[in-house]
């Protein structure tokens, strides 16, 4: 191995999506490796709305691992971090770069200490699957960094060490976890049902009611549920096993009406908008769903239909009266030309959707919701090979 006087730092930069629970992972039966008590799918969300990057380096120079999250060092002594870093440790491959003077063996992982620096593009930990997004790109990035030869669902079991729902964002568009029966968890694993592209007119917008830190964490709160609740072991044993197949066929034929049906049964709260619009349309244009926290995933059949919702949404939702609509909605913001709304007059003019009946005096929410992402399904993890981008400094190894 490459002994403390040289000076080599060896960088990996990756970025990996968020993804949102279609069918919920909600329960473990195995709390250590992150087992699940029925099986989830997910829409990947597009990392160019949502995503982590993360930079891992190694060093004959570092004295011990260190973690940074989004600009603060945050400690790795946690159970989760440690199950990944071991794993993907005891799996890397031999590197060999002459030019650097880079010779790693792969005996020599267990000895070398990495640095680690992350960095979600939208708050964590506030129900937006940062725990996800995060974990995912903690075992994809280290993966490249130890040259471990191992195909995407073996990552995505590791990656299920680190936070459950991470396991399904190691793939882009429609992504299964199967819940899988061996003990030792080696048969719950993340598969690819559909890519992006398979069905890439829906639009997916959430509105962030809160981006502060959630009071109740999904662990903590699947816990209790799993201690509590009988209604979860029936959930588990006979509801999910036929929505499972339902979504899966659902999604095989772009079938958006059961895929609606099936995603707002599946979800834990009702919102009257989508209700009433469905309602009066006679067919699903919006399905909704929520995971942990307050926040609202809605997603539209196509984009004419985004226009719509997003009218609908801005009239019940407007923004505060000082707030600057280009910052209210982010992410694709050329829906909003779509629906016809250049600025915040167009909003104050829209009039109330028709499905409201006219003798009902309509409520607004001014200032309930923080702020509205418009994204689409997306792609997986990816490597980022330029150096320029990485979040660590390549001669220190520190935060840049
Ligand atoms: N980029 C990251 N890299 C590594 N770990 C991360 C990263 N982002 C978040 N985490 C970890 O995930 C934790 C947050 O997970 P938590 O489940 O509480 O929230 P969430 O994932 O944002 O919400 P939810 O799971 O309900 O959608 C953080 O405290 C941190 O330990
Ligand atoms: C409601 C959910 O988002 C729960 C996600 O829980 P986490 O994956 O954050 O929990 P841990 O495995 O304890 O880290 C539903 C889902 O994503 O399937």
């Amino acid at each position: 191995m490459a002994d403390e006087s040289q000076k080599w730092v060896l960088l990996a930069t990756a970025r990996t999506p968020t993804n949102i629970a279609v069918i919920k992972y909600w329960g473990k039966r195995d709390e250590k490796l992150i087992l699940p008590v029925n099986d989830s799918i997910s829409v990947t969300l597009d990392p160019d709305h949502l995503c982590t990057t993360t930079t891992v380096a190694v060093s004959p120079t570092f004295r011990q691992d260190r973690m940074w999250l989004n600009g603060k060092e945050i400690s790795l002594s946690g159970g989760r971090f440690q199950s990944c870093l071991r794993e993907i440790r005891s799996r890397g491959g031999d590197v060999e770069d002459k030019e650097k003077g880079i010779k790693i063996s792969k005996e020599d992982w267990g000895k070398l200490h990495v640095h680690i620096a992350s960095y979600n593009n939208f708050p964590t930990a506030a129900g937006l699957a940062s725990s996800a997004a995060g974990l995912a790109c903690f075992v994809f990035s280290l993966a490249k960094l130890m040259n471990v030869n191992e195909d995407q669902s073996k990552l995505s079991a590791i990656a299920r060490q680190g936070s459950g729902s991470a396991c399904r964002s190691l793939y882009g568009g429609f992504v299964k976890w199967i819940m899988g029966k061996d003990e030792n968890g080696s048969d719950s694993v993340a598969v690819q049902l559909a890519d992006e592209k398979h069905w890439d007119d829906l639009v997916i917008i959430v509105a962030v009611v809160s981006s502060r830190q959630k009071e109740t964490s999904s662990t903590s709160g699947m816990r209790e549920s799993v201690e509590t609740s009988l209604l979860l072991q029936h959930r588990a044993k006979e509801v999910v096993p036929k929505r499972i197949l339902q979504m899966e066929e659902a999604i095989r034929n772009r079938d958006f009406g059961s895929f609606a049906q099936l995603t707002c049964a599946d979800s834990n709260q009702i919102i009257n908008l989508a209700e009433k619009w469905n309602r009066a349309e006679g067919t699903p244009q919006v399905a909704y769903t929520f995971d942990a926290g307050p926040n609202a995933v809605l997603i539209a059949r196509n984009r004419k239909v985004a226009g719509l919702l997003l009218q609908r949404l801005l009239y019940y939702f407007p923004p505060n009266s000082d707030a600057d609509l280009n910052s209210y909605i982010v992410g694709d913001k050329s829906i909003l030309q779509d629906a016809g709304l250049g600025g915040s007059k167009d909003v104050e003019a829209l009039p109330p959707p028709p499905e409201i009946k006219d003798n009902i005096p309509s409520q607004k929410y001014r200032g309930d919701v923080s702020y509205f992402i418009c994204t689409r399904p997306g792609k997986g993890p990816v490597y980022i090979s330029d150096e320029s981008q990485a979040l660590l400094n390549p001669e220190t190894g520190l935060p840049k």
